[in-house]
């Protein structure tokens, strides 16, 4: 400690007598040594001032060689080197000076060097970096250290959080044993009957986070009630979740025998009716359209709900859903306090689930509760890259990219890896379909337009590894659990964060074999300002920036004419 201390000093000395010009070169730079040698040295450097020999300060070899490399380097400013220390790099570029290592702290106002800077002209195309994962599990997985800090001996199990025994039991079969963070925070305020807004990582086990209590509540109100009715709604945006969430609450609920259908667009009315025909299941999964169309026919009446959930509600409080949301919310006796959720006049609890949250969620809940009454669990690493997951950025020419894919692609072939390949539209899948077709690369195809006979089971085939290739829209990045996607790799970058997050989320997710791999083609200059954006995220160790965290209380409607005509 002491002479690390001395070495510190002797550097500063040396520097400033560089900047003033008093010391040459030729006199600092001495044979090499060990740091108690330098210790000596100052010393003597000290007692030879009073004569008249040459001030002699003797510098260990690794200063001499870091300040060497500034000089070579040509930066003007010798404070800027600290990210070239040794180690493990957080960030690795194609240009070494821009690498950062993992012990590295950016100051608060200190403007991050990009590598990403230069990337909007043509000339940068090959360049590239790379954000290193950092650690091995997931953040949300709850660990020994969570356990340490909150004071807790052993790791928490289902069991603790006072579900069922018969849940507890099924989730044990399923080898799921303990909590992960949001269901440790989540699970017991929706047992106690709160309205919950919850906003936690891709992958980590939201799904389970509503359908326990759900299911834990459903088992109490059935012993108390027999009579037949659906008491919980799950809304989600896309057919392949709902299905995905319907096998989760089939499995969840076998002990209990309770039913769940679902209720999916595109496939006609006729459909719609033909899911109602055998009775009301006990709980519904349905995408907003399909609903809306059921309650248009009575097939549904949602005043005798226990929960209503939203799931991904990023995209369920879009402007594209949310008028059909608003419809199906304001129809719903939302309760206001928990008091409400028991009882003969029980309204239903409200749950609204997501990793990301736009502005709209206020605006909407506004109407159909009392704000005050929703409970915002939000984990600590929402918004941030996961440290889990390694995310290569790579600044291509357009009509490379093809090539660059069909690398990236015989590499995972070797691994035997499922791959996700997005493309920002659905036309774009369908040409990349054909060239890889061409290329006799095995894949599957999923997109929005496709008709909803074809688009059946393809999600369901790519899961079950009829291919290792799914090439999708961002119609993929919702919620799909991709247990067996180990890279993703963005053929077209993502219009905004929020994309971005959601597509990286499908490596990595509880449960699962530790980390995985994003690969991203960049091309366009809107590209490289979404990729600035998230380099220098990366570099600050922050958040993703302009994304919502919190319900955003309505505007009150300022300056009305009522309001002018009530005063005094
Ligand atoms: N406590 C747990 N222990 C182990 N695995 C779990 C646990 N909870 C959930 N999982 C598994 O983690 C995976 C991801 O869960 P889930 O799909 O619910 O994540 P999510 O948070 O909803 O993701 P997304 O944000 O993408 O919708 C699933 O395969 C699920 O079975």
């Amino acid at each position: 400690m002491q002479t690390a201390r001395v070495g510190w000093v002797v550097l500063c000395n040396a520097k400033q007598l560089i900047r003033r010009q008093i010391l040459p070169t030729s006199m600092y730079f001495v044979p090499a040594m060990n740091v108690h040698e330098s210790s000596r040295g100052v010393n003597a450097g000290n007692t030879a001032t009073t004569g008249t020999e040459p001030v002699v300060i003797r510098i260990p070899r690794y200063m001499q060689n870091r300040i060497e490399n500034v000089r070579h380097m040509k930066r003007k400013n010798i404070d800027k080197v600290s990210t070239t220390k040794a180690g493990r790099l957080l960030i690795k570029s194609r240009n070494p000076k821009f690498n950062q290592h993992v012990g590295f702290t950016l100051g608060k106002f200190e403007q991050p060097a990009l590598c990403s800077k230069g990337w909007k002209h043509n000339k940068s195309c090959g360049d590239y970096f790379t954000i290193n994962s950092t650690q091995n599990a997931p953040p949300f997985v709850f660990s020994d250290d969570d356990n340490e800090s909150t004071g807790v001996k052993k790791k928490r199990t289902f069991r603790d959080l006072r579900l069922c025994p018969e849940l507890v039991e099924t989730l044990c079969s399923h080898n799921i044993i303990h909590p992960t963070t949001v269901q440790m925070q989540t699970i017991p305020k929706l047992l106690r009957g709160h309205n919950v807004l919850c906003a936690a990582e891709t992958g980590s086990g939201k799904t389970l986070t509503y359908l326990l209590p759900v299911i834990h509540k459903l088992k109490e109100q059935k012993l108390a009630d027999s009579e037949t009715k659906t008491r919980a709604a799950i809304l989600v945006p896309s057919r392949e979740l709902a299905e995905q969430v319907a096998s989760v609450a089939r499995a969840m609920s076998q002990p209990f025998g309770f039913s769940v259908k679902v209720v999916g667009g595109g496939r006609g009315v006729g459909n719609i009716k033909l899911v109602f025909a055998g009775g009301s299941p006990d709980i519904l999964v349905a995408t907003p359209g399909a609903l809306v169309k059921a309650l248009r026919r009575h097939l549904l009446d949602l005043n005798e709900l226990s929960f209503m959930v939203v799931d991904e509600a990023d995209t369920m409080f879009d402007p594209s859903f949310a008028g059909l949301l608003e419809k199906i919310l304001t129809q719903t006796q939302v309760a206001s306090h928990i008091s409400d959720t028991v009882g003969p006049t029980q309204k239903a609890q409200l749950v609204v689930v997501g990793a990301t949250f736009p502005g709209g969620v206020g605006e909407i809940l506004s109407q159909v509760t009392d704000l005050g009454s929703i409970v915002t669990v939000r984990s600590q690493m929402l918004h941030y890259l996961m440290p889990h997951i390694k995310q290569t950025f790579l600044k291509v020419k357009g009509a490379d990219k093809l090539l660059e894919l069909q690398q990236a692609l015989k590499e995972a072939e070797r691994g035997q890896k499922g791959v996700l390949v997005f493309c920002n539209s659905a036309s774009t899948v369908n040409w990349l379909g054909y060239s890889l077709e061409e290329m006799n690369v095995r894949h599957l195809r999923l997109q929005g337009e496709m008709p909803a006979a074809m688009r059946e089971g393809i999600f369901r085939s790519f899961q079950n590894g009829t291919a290792d290739v799914l090439i999708c829209t961002d119609v993929g990045s919702r919620g799909l659990d991709t247990q067996r996607v180990k890279l993703v790799i963005n053929y077209d970058f993502p219009e905004c964060h929020t994309d971005y997050i959601h597509r990286a989320g499908r490596v990595g997710r509880a449960g699962g074999a530790g980390g995985g791999e994003v690969l991203s083609f960049v091309t366009h200059p809107w590209d490289v300002e979404l990729v600035q954006k998230i380099e220098t995220a990366a570099r600050r160790r922050s958040c993703l920036p302009g994304m919502e965290k919190e319900i955003r209380k309505p505007v009150p409607k300022t300056d009305t004419e009522d309001s002018v005509l009530n005063q005094p």
